[in-house]
């Protein structure tokens, strides 16, 4: 099929190059210049293991890109991968989904066949209420009769985009109309062929609303672990031994079990957030969501308490490990080494940092939050007197006698890596 996709990001990239894989002729169309002229160069603009190998594979030939949404006239199908960012307050901010809905109205094609495809995270309602009339309005057409509409979230996880694209638990088809499905059907078929991934036919707003259960629950899953790793910290209790015996209670499943720091990223935060607004704009109080990211914000506030029951930090040097909101990946967003370099500032240490991959896009992201970066892990430990993990990368389960080059050798672990040895006393946040 042809196949056009508006917005090229983390989502629309890696949709791009996976349905190029599977036999599509793909068209991303971008309002950013250098994003377009990278595909077109057959380069990834974005990191993503398996992605610039597919982007090459398919440049020029079955995957190409543009600024010009008027490419979408020669393809069957659009989909609309654009952010979907939260307004102050939390709620889902569409501002861009319609500006980008409306631009795709004013050259669609009124053929009545063309399927729009809503991908972004949107609250129910949404693909009926705002995009819908956004492409109606700007090229006097009507749904069902110019053109049809459906709704596909997607569930990739990023570190592991393409994997999880090509290898999805589900794909759901959220559409209110026969001809959507088997659009989608004939999109996905080499996929659902190779893999026997379950396919979800469900109505529009179950599509919009499955996307922000599967995140709400994962979410409010990781908090469920954390509150219960806390309470196994107070009880001397190993609270991953704890997690692997409840895991393998089907009920509950071993996945998104790792008790720490909390969760951050792209999603989890924001869609959690625009679940709770839309409950409460509903007049619905989501208590346990609310609960879910109260335990979240505590962590990092616990994380210190620990590291003060051993050292005071004020006047001396912290070394912070790991930057990002996970590893594999130098994203930030809602990162928790946020609060946590602001907890050890309010306690009036001087924070050494060091990630692998994130130093540039934090300082990007948070240009007021203050650090000294380190070249390597052993760096930001040489002369601290405490050392944070934030994030679980691989690497600092090999650190061993890089702690003998600290001041005080405290160690706190957020994400339980580190390995515990004589010579350092170490605290894991849960365990
Ligand atoms: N990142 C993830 O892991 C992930 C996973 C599942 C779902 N989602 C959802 O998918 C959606 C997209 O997320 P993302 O992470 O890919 O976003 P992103 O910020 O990485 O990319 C968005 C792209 O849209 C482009 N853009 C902005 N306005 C445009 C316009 N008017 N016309 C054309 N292009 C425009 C930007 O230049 C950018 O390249 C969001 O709703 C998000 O919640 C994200
Ligand atoms: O057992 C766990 C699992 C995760 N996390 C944290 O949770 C956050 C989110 O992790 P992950 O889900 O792996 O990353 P994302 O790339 O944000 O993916 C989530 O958000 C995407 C965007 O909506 C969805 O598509 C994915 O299905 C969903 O997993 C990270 O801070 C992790 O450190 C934990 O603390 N413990």
């Amino acid at each position: 099929m042809n196949v056009s996709i508006v917005g090229s990001g983390y989502v629309g990239t890696t949709l791009a190059a996976c349905l190029a894989d599977l036999g599509h002729d793909v068209v991303n169309v971008d309002i950013d210049e250098s994003t377009v002229a990278a595909i077109n160069d057959g380069d990834a603009p974005i990191h993503e293991p398996g992605l610039a190998e597919r982007i090459e594979r398919h440049a020029g030939d079955r995957l190409r890109a543009t600024t010009d949404y008027a490419a979408v006239r020669e393809t069957d199908a659009t989909f609309l991968a654009l952010p979907t960012p939260a307004n102050d307050d939390g709620s889902n901010d569409l501002s861009i989904m319609e500006a980008g809905a409306r631009s795709l109205g004013e050259v669609l094609p009124s053929d009545g066949d063309h399927l729009v495809i809503v991908k972004s995270t949107v609250i129910p309602g949404s693909t009926e209420a705002v995009v819908t009339p956004a492409i109606e309005e700007a090229g006097d057409l009507a749904v069902g009769e110019d053109f049809r509409i459906a709704m596909n979230p997607e569930f990739l996880r990023m570190g592991t985009a393409v994997a999880d694209f090509m290898d999805p638990d589900k794909i759901v088809f959220g559409a209110t109309d026969e001809r959507a499905y088997e659009t989608l059907d004939r999109l996905y078929e080499p996929l659902v062929e190779e893999t026997g991934a379950p396919v979800v036919r469900t109505g529009l707003r179950e599509a919009e609303m499955i996307k922000y259960a599967n995140n709400s629950f994962l979410a409010t899953k990781v908090s469920l672990i954390n509150e219960l790793g806390n309470i196994c910290k107070e009880y001397g209790v190993d609270a991953y031994e704890v997690a692997d015996a409840i895991g393998l209670d089907d009920r509950i499943g071993e996945r998104f079990l790792r008790s720490g720091l909390g969760w951050g990223g792209s999603c989890f935060p924001k869609d959690v957030a625009a679940l709770i607004a839309a409950a409460e704009d509903a007049d619905y109080d989501p208590e346990l969501l609310k609960a879910g990211v109260n335990v979240n914000d505590r962590q990092p506030e616990r994380l210190l308490s620990l590291l003060d029951d051993h050292v005071d930090v004020a006047g001396k040097q912290v070394a912070v490990l790991g930057l990002s909101f996970k590893p594999g990946t130098d994203d930030v967003r809602g990162t928790r080494a946020i609060p946590v370099i602001e907890g050890l500032h309010e306690r009036g240490a001087d924070v050494v940092a060091y990630d692998p991959v994130a130093v540039e896009s934090f300082r990007e992201y948070a240009p007021d939050v203050d650090f000294v970066a380190a070249d390597s892990a052993a760096d930001a430990l040489t002369g601290a007197h405490g050392a944070v993990v934030v994030t679980d990368w691989d690497e600092f389960a090999a650190l061993d006698d890089e702690f003998d080059e600290m001041a005080t050798p405290v160690v706190v672990d957020g994400r339980h890596v580190v390995e515990r040895r004589d010579g350092i006393t170490y605290e894991g946040l849960t365990w």
